[in-house]
């Protein structure tokens, strides 16, 4: 089966509970043991069948209100999952089955596919658009790694690349080794990080730090409500903070190295050129536009140079 090429580069959005993935932020996907993500899943396959569904699942939906996703270890474990998730994840095994696929499609739920460590494009794709003829198209694509010379799977953002603008889903990124890929990923397109459900939550955290920071750089959101707008701004603020910080210490360098410092040494040539060149990055605000904050940029890093140089 061929996947349909979209032309389109924006993802149709998938629901997953109250979480939109797709549009909007980029969305970390933890494990139990983490705090903080935006959703939690939970992997049916590290029980190895052991433990009954219903009390896993039903631990899990306890511990936690927000969208829960479920792997299963077997068909056997779909109706729990049915009863208590947001979405069902189908491991790279699964695959080979596509009966397996095709019950787990019906169960009403979005279906997020994983990738075998050995499956192609065309295979990977595959898998969703046979959950799509059995009815359902609430489908997330998740990259989880090719079989290398590595320890780990080795995530192919080259390949989630292709599987985003050739069927136009959703894309995540799975993160087995904690969360060394996170900005790599959200810097190739990965709508979600979806981090190892062992990983605890420092790997949350950095997973969330990539998503807001580099989020903000690469991804064009259209946010249409006042909080999902403020949200986008509080992304953007959040990526500024991090580049005033270091806009600040490399200034208080230069004064160090310039023959007359602070605001002694001011060069005003210099503050109009940057403002300039600026200007043409920022061509909705322009060079009037930017002047004043620029002054306030520089003189704030001229302030503090001068109260760390006493
Ligand atoms: C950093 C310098 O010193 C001052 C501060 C500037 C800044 O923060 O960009 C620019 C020009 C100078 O007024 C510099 O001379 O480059």
């Amino acid at each position: 089966m061929s996947s349909t090429p979209h032309t389109e580069r924006e993802a149709r959005a998938v629901r997953i509970g109250n979480l939109c993935v797709g549009t909007g932020p980029v969305v970390v996907i933890g494990g139990e043991a983490a705090a903080g993500p935006d959703a939690r899943w939970v992997s049916l396959r590290e029980h190895g069948g052991r433990r009954r569904a219903e009390e896993a699942v039903g631990e899990a939906r306890a511990a936690f209100a927000g969208p829960l996703l479920v792997e299963p270890f077997s068909s056997a474990d779909l109706p729990a999952i049915q009863a208590a998730a947001d979405a069902v994840v189908i491991g790279g095994e699964w695959a080979q089955d596509l009966g397996l696929v095709g019950t787990a499609a019906r169960l009403g739920l979005p279906v997020v596919v994983r990738r075998g460590p050995t499956a192609t494009l065309e295979e990977w794709l595959a898998v969703g658009d046979y959950c799509a003829a059995e009815g359902n198209d609430d489908v997330v694509l998740c990259e989880s790694g090719s079989r290398t010379h590595l320890a780990r799977p080795a995530l192919d953002l080259a390949l989630m690349r292709a599987a985003r603008e050739r069927s136009g889903r959703p894309v995540l990124a799975g993160l087995a080794g904690g969360a060394d890929l996170a900005a790599p990923a959200v810097a190739a397109g990965a709508d979600g990080l979806m981090v190892a459900p062992e990983a605890g939550a420092e790997a949350v955290a950095r997973a969330r730090e990539a998503a807001v920071l580099i989020g903000a750089v690469v991804r064009q959101e259209v946010p249409d409500t006042v909080a999902t707008a403020r949200g986008a701004i509080d992304r953007v603020d959040a990526a500024l903070a991090v580049l005033l910080e270091r806009r600040a210490a490399l200034a208080g360098v230069v004064q160090r190295l310039k023959p007359v410092g602070g605001f002694a040494g001011r060069d005003m040539e210099r503050e109009r050129r940057l403002v300039a060149a600026m200007a043409e990055r920022a061509p909705t605000l322009g060079e009037a536009g930017l002047a004043p904050v620029m002054n306030a940029v520089i003189e704030a890093g001229l302030r503090l140079a001068e109260r760390q140089g006493r």
